[in-house]
């Protein structure tokens, strides 16, 4: 049996703002509390756009949730001149726990190469913020079956220079571009088929303690209703739920998979 601890992460992309995320965290905590939900057991975490997460912290701490959260981006710098960006260090006095790196949408509109990837990871350990490393093909890559070698190409990028201490940390999400915000999900067998090869790619790179304490997520069109089947799989640790988790409780019920998978 695995001991890493599922981590459910909904990444709300350029979604609700400040008010709608006092909202909707409000409601995803009040849909936890009810349902008993143990956070030691599969751990929830919130990605809102950098607005909000001011007001995130502020309920987080006023009403003591265990709902940690994160951001979507970070700068590869950590102060400057460099308009626009977002330094880690202001992250981490924001009390952020996670930050997404090298999401395919940031690859695709931003150009974001596996270098910046690598150096934003640096950035974000060395303010003590959780990466969470997007890897992933598109369909064309997939079709021509080069899906395993390519995304194991960008888990490389990332990580170059990255410790083995370093890499403990860290949360690699394998999401395959061709699943996201589409309604089709890889199978679970597709999904398996990565965790296990990231995490042998892994084991290479570093050794087996390392690669067994990592945790693969798997992200792309992920919802109640096909959660429970892709956490059953061995190396699956967990979702970022894009669309799905704008809704408190579809993400509640995300969340809750082991007790509709067990039919309660
Ligand atoms: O990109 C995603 C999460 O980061 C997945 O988005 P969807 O769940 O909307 O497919």
């Amino acid at each position: 049996m695995s001991t890493r601890t599922p981590l459910m992460a909904g990444n709300w992309k350029m979604n609700l703002d400040h008010q709608q995320a006092i909202q909707t965290l409000q409601k995803l905590a009040w849909t936890l509390k009810d349902a008993k939900h143990d956070f030691s057991a599969v751990e929830v975490a919130v990605l809102p756009p950098f607005t909000d997460l001011r007001s995130v912290q502020t309920l987080v701490d006023a009403d003591k949730l265990e709902i940690v959260y994160g951001a979507q981006d970070v700068s590869a710098f950590t102060s400057g001149a460099y308009t626009g960006e977002i330094s880690p260090v202001f992250l981490a006095k924001l009390g952020v726990t996670y930050v997404a790196i090298g999401h395919s949408e940031r690859r695709e509109h931003h150009n974001e190469s596996d270098r910046l990837v690598n150096a934003k990871i640096k950035s974000a350990l060395g303010a003590g913020v959780i990466p969470i490393l997007c890897v992933g093909e598109d369909i064309d890559t997939r079709r021509a079956a080069a899906h395993v070698q390519h995304t194991l190409l960008q888990l490389e990028g990332a990580l170059e220079d990255i410790s083995a201490e370093q890499a403990k940390t860290i949360v690699v999400a394998y999401e395959p571009v061709w699943a996201i915000g589409t309604g089709e999900t890889a199978t679970p067998e597709d999904a398996q088929e990565m965790a296990e090869a990231i995490r042998g790619r892994l084991a290479e790179l570093y050794d087996r303690d390392t690669a067994d304490a990592v945790r693969v997520l798997y992200g792309g069109s992920v919802k109640s209703s096909n959660v429970a089947s892709i956490m059953a799989k061995p190396d699956v640790d967990g979702a970022l739920v894009g669309g799905a988790s704008l809704d408190p409780e579809e993400f509640a019920k995300i969340a809750r998979y082991q007790s509709h998978a067990v039919g309660l």
